[in-house]
């Protein structure tokens, strides 16, 4: 009786057990479900990167590039006054991503103090928001491609080749001048963190630049000039020519 008892009280543990197994796989189940949720939105996320762009309006891109300081974003402003463009700058998208405080706002912060470049599908992304939620079809795409894994990833997602490249030439020590008295907080505006951009804008967009020229794409202007002269520059050479003023 004794021992019936024991058995019995084994197959009652035995019953306890599987009830408590059978719990514990639910709940952890459904502590997976965020889980699958969140791979389920992060797959709905990153769809708006692999499908190109809807419908078949046709999307005009003009990069701008040159080494830290050049005039980027001064250029740009006075483009977007005198022609129809909006002005997407690749820099201050990243900034506003940090501030953001999203996921991956610490990786693009050490990224940008360190000079290095984001890898291609966060600044992708970003792009393709940015031109999405915008009405226009017209962008000017400034700091961008920084590099050949930028500009390679950039064509085979949004299938959107450049009009032309706008490529702000200057020397380095007008660079350095311009950044270090550029006074706009910016955690990368140091001497340090300067030879770094520098190195990389040598060593990673040049080449980007390079591939443009191969295909007759690169319009190059002498941004070593005052703000005034390079525009003139800029929309006499390059933007008459090819798109009516506004
Ligand atoms: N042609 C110019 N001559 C003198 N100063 C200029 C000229 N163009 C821009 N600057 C000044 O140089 C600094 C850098 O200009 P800007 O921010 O437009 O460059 P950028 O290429 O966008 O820089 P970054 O790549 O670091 O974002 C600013 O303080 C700006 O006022
Ligand atoms: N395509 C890009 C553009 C920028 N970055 C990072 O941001 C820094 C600042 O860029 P600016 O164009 O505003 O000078 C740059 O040094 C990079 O760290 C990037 O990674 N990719």
């Amino acid at each position: 009786m004794k021992a019936a008892m024991t058995r019995g009280g084994d197959l009652d543990r035995g019953w306890v057990y599987i009830y408590f197994m059978n719990l514990v796989i639910f709940a952890a189940a459904d502590t997976r479900l965020p889980n699958l949720t969140c791979w389920d939105s992060m797959a709905d996320a990153s769809k708006d990167i692999v499908d190109g762009f809807p419908g078949d309006k046709k999307i005009t891109v003009v990069f701008v590039l040159g080494g830290p300081g050049s005039g980027k974003g001064t250029q740009c402003a006075m483009i977007v006054e005198h022609y129809n463009f909006t002005h997407l700058s690749a820099g201050d998208l990243l900034r506003a991503e940090i501030k953001s405080g999203s996921r991956n706002g610490v990786m693009i912060q050490k990224m940008m103090n360190e000079g290095k470049i984001v890898p291609p599908e966060v600044t992708i992304k970003l792009l393709q928001r940015a031109m999405l939620d915008s009405a226009h079809d017209k962008f000017l795409i400034d700091g961008f491609p920084r590099d050949e894994e930028n500009r390679a990833a950039f064509e085979n997602i949004t299938k959107i080749e450049p009009e032309f490249v706008l490529y702000l030439d200057c020397p380095e020590d007008e660079l350095e001048r311009r950044i270090l008295s550029r006074n706009q907080g910016r955690a990368d505006d140091n001497i340090e963190t300067m030879r770094k951009r520098f190195r990389v804008f040598k060593e990673s967009s040049l080449p980007v630049i390079k591939h443009y020229n191969l295909k007759g794409k690169v319009r190059k202007v002498d941004a070593a000039k005052p703000v005034d002269e390079v525009f003139e520059d800029v929309k006499k050479v390059i933007f008459v020519p090819l798109i009516a003023e506004v």
